[in-house]
């Protein structure tokens, strides 16, 4: 298994390219199963994730073909579909139950397995089934797996979701675009990778009005066709990667990179003395002058401040001047990088669902463990700052949604090199 060996390193300088969103892309993979054409995706990320989203759409009965190096993904459902997505592969990924309203719009039934336990919290299901519900999806739990039926196909319906769910938000517009008449969905998530999705629906031919506020209407179609579209950039990827400069200092631009992406994330990093400007190509960071200063961050849905970004800038926040208190809303159990980074000599104290950091004037080198994805990779961050070697174990959660980090981070003077267990 592999491990990532970080050195404590001096200002960093140059450019980091941003890839296409880990968690649109997984969300436009599926939409193929709504048509008999082909949908190409452009801008897709390399990562182990979108290989298993491959592999379940392939069990399915889609073609998915990485082109151009795994940019393109050309994926076509035009054959027989199976509706069952098995658990050996939803089990790997969360978003595998991101078939089921494609799945139920296409066939009028779908038997998906629960994705199981998550180590960032329970993540039930029971939202999705009342978006689906509402479309006259009638779903049961059947030896751990979801089977949805319908009498006679979806219809529209106004719906109101108890939480701004993206998943769910996902599932209930890949089913309306197909179902008969009219829909509405209240209290949507409006995150970036909705948007994403509601453009290329829309380039396949679907009606759908209000993404990206939190009321989506969408009309019926009888069918959707072909359509060639780019992945939104990965504002997670992006986020992460401007820390590396606020944590070692220099100037970094992420190319591909827009504030409005990040916009509550720049708002904490000002607040923290970390200068960032749109340019051309990107966003240029670097560190004002001096320490980074303590910031409060509570995490929330979009535009608040992204949960999938809590832990990097945690990482950040044990050098700090002061206390920083960070309050994470959307996931009962993440801040399971807190007692790694305190390995590494970090002093914070978790208490439910807040952690309050007590910035260090250092961190030092450790052998750490990544528990999941982003924890991984702040683990990486906070080896950035530290004195000596950092050397970070499983990090095929890492692989799930960054392609190549150790190359981009050395491409701008970090030194990491990825390690093979002995
Ligand atoms: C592949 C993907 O896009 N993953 C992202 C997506 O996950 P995901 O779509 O799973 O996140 P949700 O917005 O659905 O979940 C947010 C909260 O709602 C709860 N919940 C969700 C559904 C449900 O039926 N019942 C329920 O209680 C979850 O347990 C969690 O506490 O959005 C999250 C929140 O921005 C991100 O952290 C994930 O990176
Ligand atoms: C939590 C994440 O992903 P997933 O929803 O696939 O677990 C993430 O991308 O940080």
């Amino acid at each position: 298994m592999d491990s990532i060996l970080v050195r404590g390193n001096g200002p960093l300088s140059g450019q980091i390219p941003i890839a296409g969103a880990k968690n649109a892309c997984l969300a436009l993979m599926p939409a193929t199963l709504l048509s008999e054409e082909p949908l190409t995706l452009t801008n897709a990320p390399r990562l182990s994730d979108i290989r298993t989203m491959t592999q379940l759409l392939a069990s399915l009965g889609a073609e998915v073909t990485a082109l151009q190096d795994g940019k393109v993904l050309a994926t076509s459902c035009h054959g027989e579909i199976t509706p069952v997505a098995d658990y050996d592969i939803v089990r790997k990924m969360r978003a595998s139950n991101l078939v089921l309203g494609p799945l139920l719009a296409r066939l009028g039934h779908a038997v998906v397995s629960l994705p199981g336990g998550c180590a960032i919290g329970a993540r039930p299901m029971d939202i999705h089934i009342d978006a689906l519900s509402a479309l006259g999806a009638e779903i049961e739990l059947k030896d751990g797996y979801l089977h949805a039926t319908t009498r006679g196909g979806l219809k529209g319906a106004t719906h109101q979701m108890r939480f701004a769910s993206v998943g769910a938000t996902e599932n209930f517009l890949m089913a309306a675009v197909l179902a008969k008449g009219s829909s509405v969905l209240k209290n949507a998530a409006r995150e970036p990778e909705i948007v994403d999705l509601a453009r290329c629906l829309r380039a396949m031919g679907a009606e759908i009005e209000g993404e990206g506020t939190s009321e989506i209407t969408i009309q019926g179609v009888d069918r959707l066709h072909g359509a060639t579209h780019p992945v939104v950039t990965d504002r997670i990827e992006l986020g992460t990667y401007m820390l590396a400069p606020a944590i070692c200092g220099g100037e970094v631009e992420c190319l591909g990179g827009r504030i409005a992406l990040v916009e509550s994330f720049c708002e904490k990093l000002d607040a923290a003395g970390v200068a960032v400007e749109e340019t051309e190509r990107g966003l240029k960071v670097r560190r004002k002058n001096g320490r980074i200063r303590a910031v409060d961050v509570v995490t929330e849905p979009f535009p608040g401040f992204p949960t999938d970004l809590q832990a990097q800038m945690m990482a950040l926040l044990c050098t700090a001047e002061g206390t920083s208190v960070l309050e994470e809303r959307i996931f009962e159990n993440r801040f399971m990088h807190a007692p790694e980074l305190m390995r590494m000599g970090a002093k914070i104290e978790v208490q439910g669902g807040h952690a309050t950091v007590h910035g260090v004037e250092s961190l030092k080198g450790a052998r750490v463990m990544a528990t999941d994805l982003r924890a991984s990779v702040s683990l990486i961050l906070a080896g950035l700052a530290a004195e000596g070697e950092t050397v970070v174990s499983r990090v095929y959660h890492l692989d799930r949604g960054y392609e190549r980090v150790e190359d981009k981070l050395r491409a701008v003077g970090a030194q990491i090199e990825r390690v093979r267990d002995e």
